[in-house]
């Protein structure tokens, strides 16, 4: 079995749980409240300006030229791609240079950011496509899931767009495919190590609907700073 069948399936539970979470199916039939839906995308800013500087570590910790430029491709992708996205629907939902400005990342952004940043920092190449590919391959498969859908929001429809097309899917697959090579290179330790990170991640996936749907706040709300 490849590697990534074997992550895939053991993923399984979390994974259908973000399938069924209401932000998802309330992002499918529109129901999902906006407010919900901007305060995801304030956080999901964040995580992805982390994602990228991730994805270019994963660059430089390449062995061959070929995977660091690639990596490097992702890393431009997600500023150019998914981050532009987010700009889209920022200005669409009037949210404000000035809440942009002053936004710090709900406890469940801050730390699925920094799960990624210590695996990209303290681990192989190997280990940063395990902790990624949740990310890839789980908004894939609900983008998939989503097609035929048709939320009355128009914001909501764009987002089903963009993860349920060829362009992410392509993205997607050469991410499976890396993650299964280097599988086969890596000593069994390696392997468990990448299977944590791959389920770490898998779970704050999960988390990061629930904090987009609570509005999930730190426990008590910090001094203005002067
Ligand atoms: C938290 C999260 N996970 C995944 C994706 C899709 N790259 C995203 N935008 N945000």
């Amino acid at each position: 079995m490849k590697f990534s069948t074997y992550l895939r399936e053991k993923a399984n539970t979390s994974w259908q749980a973000s399938f069924e979470h209401p932000f998802v199916t309330g992002i499918a039939d529109g129901s999902l409240p906006l407010e919900s839906f901007k305060y995801y995308v304030l956080n999901d800013s964040y995580y992805l300006s982390v994602f990228a500087k991730v994805q270019a570590l994963g660059a430089a910790k390449a062995s061959d030229l070929h995977t660091t430029s690639r990596m490097a491709a992702h890393a431009q992708g997600t500023y150019e791609a998914e981050l532009d996205l987010h700009r889209n629907f920022t200005k669409r939902l009037g949210i404000t240079e000035e809440t942009i400005a002053t936004f710090e990342p709900a406890p469940t952004a801050y730390a699925y950011s920094t799960h990624l940043l210590a695996v990209a920092h303290t681990g192989t190449l190997g280990e940063i496509i395990a902790a990624i590919l949740p990310c890839y391959w789980l908004y894939q498969e609900i983008g998939e899931r989503l097609q035929g859908s048709t939320p009355a929001e128009p914001i909501y429809q764009d987002w089903i767009n963009a993860y349920g097309g060829d362009w992410f899917a392509t993205l997607v697959q050469e991410q499976i495919d890396r993650l299964d090579a280097l599988a086969e290179l890596a000593t069994p330790e390696e392997r468990k190590r990448m299977e944590r990170h791959f389920l770490i991640s898998s779970q704050y996936e999960l988390s990061f609907w629930a904090m987009g749907y609570s509005l999930e706040k730190w426990p008590v709300e910090e001094p203005e700073t002067v």
